[in-house]
């Protein structure tokens, strides 16, 4: 699926306004829970990380490849050393406290901010939309019902039939009842699954989805993290952040662990609770980041 053209960050277009055909959408299929490490093992980093430091050693070339990333919003340093490796078929799923760092990153690694220091390639496919992204908050222009939104996307990416494009997009999220409702009167969750459509329109080799289970119900959370389980089986590689361990242990094929802007543990859910001696992704979360659940970390306050 990859191919040997490598381009930086600054190189690629922007995953909203970029462009290629939408192909056929599949069906949501469950995952069994926990999933193993398909082709790696986990590590344990805050301690020199060898090499790239990209943690599982891989044979393949990574479709995305993060090296070094430093963050920092004026004196306030939020990402440092951070690097990640995106695989195909993959599920890459990013945890971490609130504060921590992860939309910083997702938003350098889909090219939405330049890091400070570090670097991004893409060696995919040269499709004419690379990357799929969904925002934190996502938001649509008013005016528009949720299906002339969508073909809008499928529009924009080339797809020959935008209308059964964007049909299927919907399907897919289990949206396909609102298609007719215009995008300011949907409810937060329906605005978010839309999103989630919006983001995968084009078949982009990479999705990234920040929460994507972020105020959707426990049934739609669960169907949305099977999409995205779906997505990488497929052949696309997945990165999504999360705050619901369960989820993110029931779907993710990799786990990466930041806090305080590091990456301090990745591997699968079985690699980590096996080396943290962890009953479940929980034990992992609370013992890596030593269990302080009563206060948000804020970087560059005193602590
Ligand atoms: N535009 C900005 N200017 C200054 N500081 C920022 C900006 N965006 C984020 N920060 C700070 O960077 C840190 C990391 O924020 P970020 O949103 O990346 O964390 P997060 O892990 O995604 O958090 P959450 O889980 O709560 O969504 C926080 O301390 C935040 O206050």
């Amino acid at each position: 699926m990859t191919d040997d053209s490598s381009q930086s960050t600054s190189s690629r277009s922007s995953p909203h306004a970029s462009a290629s055909p939408a192909g056929p959408v599949p069906e949501a299929k469950p995952k069994p829970s926990p999933k193993e490490e398909p082709h790696s093992e986990s590590t344990t980093e805050r301690e020199p990380e060898s090499g790239l430091g990209s943690g599982p050693e891989s044979t393949q070339t990574p479709i995305l490849e993060a090296t070094g990333l430093d963050h920092d919003y004026g004196a306030v340093s939020v990402l440092e050393d951070v690097s990640v490796s995106l695989q195909p078929e993959t599920v890459t799923a990013l945890v971490g406290p609130n504060g921590s760092g992860k939309t910083t990153l997702i938003r350098a690694l889909a090219g939405l901010h330049e890091p400070t220091d570090g670097t991004v390639a893409y060696h995919g496919p040269d499709t004419a939309r690379q990357i799929g992204y969904l925002p934190q908050q996502p938001s649509f222009r008013p005016g528009f019902t949720v299906i002339e939104t969508l073909q809008f996307y499928a529009s924009l990416v080339g797809a020959p039939n935008p209308e059964p494009t964007a049909q299927a997009h919907l399907d897919r999220v289990g949206l396909a009842d609102a298609a007719s409702r215009p995008v300011d009167a949907l409810s937060g969750g329906m605005t978010r699954l839309l999103g989630i459509a919006q983001a995968t329109i084009g078949d982009p080799p990479v999705v990234i989805l920040d929460e994507p289970g972020s105020g959707l119900d426990p049934g739609m959370s669960m169907h949305v993290f099977d999409v995205a389980a779906e997505l990488a089986a497929d052949g696309m590689a997945v990165l999504l952040s999360s705050h619901d361990l369960e989820l993110v242990e029931r779907v993710a094929d990799e786990v990466l662990l930041l806090d305080d802007g590091q990456i301090i543990q990745r591997g699968s859910t079985v690699d980590l609770q096996r080396r943290l001696n962890a009953d479940s992704l929980w034990d992992v979360y609370r013992n890596a980041t030593g269990g302080d659940t009563d206060t948000v970390t804020v970087q560059g306050e005193s602590t």
